[in-house]
């Protein structure tokens, strides 16, 4: 029997011929990279690669080689594959209108819109992102905020897509898709309720607290100390702030954030009264141009996928190739397809890196409608 350093010696041997042979196949592809270029063929051919691991495995005898050899070439076709995308890229194919790179977004003079009532945390952002002064007005739905940026009546939008603990705001991500709007910017604001009433009262006087009803679930710990205090649902938090200040009653208070209780004059009876205390929320700046800020390190898309084993696997596999880091996945179901999902990626990158075009092309060529939501 054979010492193991024979063995590895051997297999030694047979690897040197796996890489020779591995760079015969990767020129031959490349040669094939350029024929399709000058043609005009589609780099992607599915039915060829069934057909190629379908013929290796079936010259292969054991069930356990057979499984082996069709990952090995699954692997070893999507790396030819990403080769000659990367030839196409460099060729200058890419074949969308692309994105304009600006150095600034025009923050002084745009006509900003976001949803709520004055005092919502959408507010709080939206100063925070283009400043107090900034000129702005408020709608009643999400939809009606991504109508507006359309249609051109705003320029810029400020929406919540991400909360820390309740996690995405699917309706954005459903009107995303939707609308032909673009992702600009993001910001994100720390959630932290108070307990505010009217100027003057002191705690023990309260009897009534009005919010939303998910902002009085936020903060069941510290109503729980005060079993006795009635508790109204109502819109949203900086309704139950505007309400204490018409009102004009001792008795009653708002659970609100810090900047409703200041648009309404209220005074702070408790600050920070959230179960959880570190809760944030994410919110984005949309617009209807196709720019991206220059200096922008961010990249949302979402695409579709076709209901075939481990296309999600491969998808992800350009994002390891071009060494780029992906920072978050959603998923929604797609309208009118039952257990078909639309995918949501961020990663991190600027639409004018070679390695985001070149994963780009390639997670176009094999998923189905891609669409690049900002580069911010
Ligand atoms: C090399 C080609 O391009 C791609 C890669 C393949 C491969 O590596 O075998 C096969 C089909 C194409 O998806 C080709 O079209 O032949």
């Amino acid at each position: 029997m054979a010492s193991l350093e024979e063995l590895r010696a051997q297999l030694g041997s047979v690897d040197d011929k796996i890489v020779e042979l591995y760079e015969e196949r990767m020129k031959l592809c490349e040669e094939i990279g350029i024929c399709k270029i000058e043609n005009g063929y589609k780099t992607f051919d599915r039915q060829r690669e069934k057909n190629t691991i379908t013929d290796v495995m079936n010259k292969v005898s054991s069930d356990i080689n057979k499984k082996g050899i069709g990952e090995v070439y699954e692997q070893l076709l999507a790396i030819s594959r990403k080769l000659q995308y990367k030839q196409l890229v460099e060729a200058g194919a890419l074949g969308r209108l692309p994105f304009i790179g600006i150095d600034l977004l025009d923050k002084d003079t745009a006509r900003v819109v976001f949803q709520g009532t004055e005092g919502a945390y959408s507010q709080a952002a939206m100063e925070h992102y283009f400043g107090k002064d900034c000129n702005n007005y408020h709608v009643h739905t999400f939809r009606e905020a991504m109508e507006a940026i359309e249609e051109g009546a705003a320029d810029y939008a400020v929406l919540p897509i991400e909360n820390s603990t309740a996690g995405a705001v699917n309706e954005i991500y459903d009107l995303l898709v939707e609308f032909e709007n673009y992702i600009v910017g993001e910001t994100i604001i720390p959630i932290k309720n108070t307990l505010s009433g009217l100027p003057g009262t002191d705690i023990s006087e309260i009897e009534r607290v009005y919010s939303k009803a998910e902002a009085l679930m936020q903060a069941s710990h510290f109503l729980g100390d005060h079993g006795d205090w009635q508790q109204i649902s109502v819109a949203n938090t900086a309704l139950a702030a505007k309400k204490i200040l018409e009102d004009q009653d001792k008795r009653h208070a708002a659970v609100c954030s810090a900047y409703a209780a200041s648009v309404y004059g209220l005074s702070v009876l408790a600050d920070n009264i959230n179960d959880e205390k570190n809760n944030s929320t994410r919110f984005i700046v949309i617009t209807n141009q196709k720019v991206f800020l220059k200096d922008a390190t961010k990249i949302s898309i979402c695409l579709e996928l076709p209901h075939e084993s481990s296309s999600l696997y491969h998808l992800l596999s350009h994002f390891a190739y071009n060494d780029l880091n992906m920072t978050k996945i959603e998923s929604r179901p797609m309208e009118g397809k039952s257990w078909e999902y639309r995918f949501f990626i961020d990663f991190e990158g600027n639409l004018a890196d070679p390695a985001v075009k070149n994963a780009i092309r390639g997670l176009r060529e094999e998923s189905r409608n891609l669409r690049i939501l900002g580069n911010y």
